[in-house]
């Protein structure tokens, strides 16, 4: 059998070599790494000593040694030649491997990079191979060969031309791998920008990656119409990321129209978004456009649909399919062309295995999903945006409190059920509240927090809360002896029910219910409460939904004031 010329692949020790020479280029993420296990193992299997890669320098032209094996910091300074100069400069000009078989009867041999005195006395051997891409040299492989008698340097010549393709591979991988990685950094700093840019042009504060994260991801649907499901807690920021996707696409001149599904009453909801002809049902006196014919050529935003019923989900299934609407009480279809836009803040997962969901209505709707994250995910983001809406208070109640260091801290640290709504609302009532010296407290904000607990997780702020007479009232209340001074409350949990209630009883009376997420919540009705119902069944005729939607509560908060109220 003809022997491979100059390589020995029958030889134990060599083949080990090549093989663990050959497997580092899995790790040419870290050169560094896999090219010094390689000049070790020639090292110590093959006597092949202070290997080094010499490459050229981008600005200079000057070959340096970029990685190498048994070489001290001084050694590797000095391991500089211009190309053509000394044997390593040569192999790179020419491209020919080199033996100098006794470095000390070599008069290129320059002994630049290792000292003589360094070396044993005897005969010492020099070897350089270039290191080629695309048959163009990119570098040279070097070593010093102390006296091996057993091998033949032609051999060890042949060992080392293998080992240099191996490292022209690992070079150029990681070339391609810091390539990539240097696109992916731009793009993602591309994104980035864009993302922090487009949110606060849109009034998106924050820049937390999870946000971040949403709005790439708010960029990335612009310039499509593809129907988007934004998915999030309450008050996590839907309606207005719905309305930054408008404002940012190419149907920006369009109108944007948002209709809360669970907002209106089942039987009014199928005429406001298909619309109706004349006479298409008692009380239609003339004929009226829906939602989506009215969204043409823009955006329809339409938040809980969660609770659209079983009937409306099949008609809103047919729109996205056919891109048509046909108005109650007409046979002709009309086009439409719009960007539908869903939220909820259910999951739609569980809505639908428990049939309260048409499975292929949400795929349908779940094309492109934006998950908006709550406030407590949101690291850094308190901080930017309670100073954004302390900002923002101050100027419309021409304030100027401030928050002492505390209250931030307590602010970063509550975890906010009610999101970025919740932080709002108790920042606006601490600025109505804030101490005469304008400092709002961490135990003001503590306080405001416990009272407004049970109350944010049906989302809705009672009007009560709002109301002149009531902050009026609070301030008297809660001013500041209630208060204990020097102690910094913990935010988590709060304690329920704040035992300050009791004293606004002169105005409202407090009621517990039990809510579906805690064990118990607190309802402020206030005393003409029965008349605000009464005037409202009035005008709704009778018809209690109706009357809910009118004081903006869900049908089952008004039945349950009903009952209370004995109407
Ligand atoms: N990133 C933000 N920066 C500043 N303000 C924000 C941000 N996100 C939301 N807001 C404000 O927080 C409040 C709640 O936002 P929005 O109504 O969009 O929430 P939502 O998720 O639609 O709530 P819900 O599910 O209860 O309808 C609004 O006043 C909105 O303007």
């Amino acid at each position: 059998m003809k022997k491979v010329e100059h390589l020995d692949i029958a030889n134990h020790t060599e083949y080990v070599v090549i093989k663990e020479a050959a497997e580092q280029i899995e790790n040419a993420y870290d050169p560094d790494k896999a090219i010094r296990t390689i000049l070790s193992l020639i090292s110590r299997q093959m006597g092949l000593n202070r290997g080094r890669i010499l490459l050229q320098d981008g600005d200079t032209g000057y070959l340096h040694t970029a990685y190498s094996y048994g070489l001290t910091a001084d050694e590797i300074s000095r391991s500089r030649f211009a190309i053509s100069e000394g044997i390593s400069g040569k192999v790179m000009y020419t491209g020919t491997p080199t033996i100098v078989s006794d470095i000390d009867k070599e008069d290129d041999y320059l002994f630049r990079t290792v000292d003589r005195s360094t070396l044993p006395e005897g005969k010492v051997s020099f070897i350089a191979t270039p290191i080629t891409r695309n048959n163009i040299v990119i570098g040279v492989l070097a070593v010093n060969r102390l006296a091996n008698p057993r091998r033949s340097l032609d051999k060890d010549l042949g060992l080392l031309k293998l080992i240099a393709l191996f490292i022209s591979e690992i070079l150029a991988v990681n070339a391609m791998i810091q390539r990539q990685t240097q696109i992916l950094k731009e793009e993602n700093e591309q994104l980035r920008s864009m993302a922090l840019g487009q949110g606060s042009q849109y009034g998106i504060i924050g820049e937390s990656p999870a946000l971040m994260a949403a709005l790439n991801k708010v960029g990335r649907a612009t310039n499509t119409s593809v129907t988007v499901m934004l998915q999030g807690e309450s008050g996590t920021g839907k309606e207005r990321f719905s309305r930054m996707l408008h404002l940012a696409s190419h149907r920006k001149d369009g109108p944007f129209i948002a209709i809360n599904c669970s907002a209106i009453p089942e039987d009014l909801l199928e005429s406001e978004l298909f619309g109706h002809e004349k006479g298409a049902f008692t009380g239609a006196i003339q004929a009226k456009q829906g939602k989506m014919e009215l969204a043409h050529h823009g955006t329809l935003f339409l938040d809980e649909i969660g609770d659209m019923d079983l009937g409306l989900q099949a008609k809103l299934l047919r729109v996205l399919e056919d891109r048509t609407i046909t108005r109650i009480g007409a046979t002709k279809p009309i086009p439409i062309d719009i960007r539908i836009i869903v939220a909820s803040h259910k999951d739609l997962h569980e809505q639908v295995n428990n049939g309260a969901f048409r499975l292929d209505l949400f795929y349908r709707l779940n094309v492109f999903p934006i998950e908006l994250p709550p406030l407590r995910e949101r690291e850094g983001d308190i901080r930017l945006l309670a100073r954004h809406f302390l900002n923002q208070a101050n100027q419309e109640y021409s304030a100027s409190a401030i928050f002492d260091p505390e209250a931030m801290a307590f602010l970063e640290r509550y975890d906010w059920p009610g999101n970025i709504r919740q932080l709002e609302n108790i920042i606006k009532r601490a600025v109505l509240l804030a101490d005469k010296n304008r400092l709002i407290s961490s135990k003001l904000i503590n306080h405001i927090i416990s009272e407004e607990r049970g109350i944010v997780r049906g989302g809705t702020t009672p009007a009560a809360v709002t109301q002149p007479a009531f902050v009026a009232t609070h301030i008297e209340n809660v001013q500041p002896a209630t208060i204990p001074q020097n102690v910094v409350p913990s935010p988590q949990p709060i304690a329920a029910p704040a035992p300050q209630l009791e004293s606004y009883a002169t105005h409202e009376f407090v009621d517990p219910i039990p809510g579906p997420d805690e064990k118990r919540a607190y309802w402020k009705v206030s005393e003409n409460e029965k008349e605000r119902l009464q005037q409202a069944l009035e005008m709704a005729r009778g018809n209690k939904t109706r009357a809910a939607l009118l004081l903006n509560m869900t049908p089952r908060q008004f039945n349950y004031r009903l009952q209370k109220l004995g109407m």
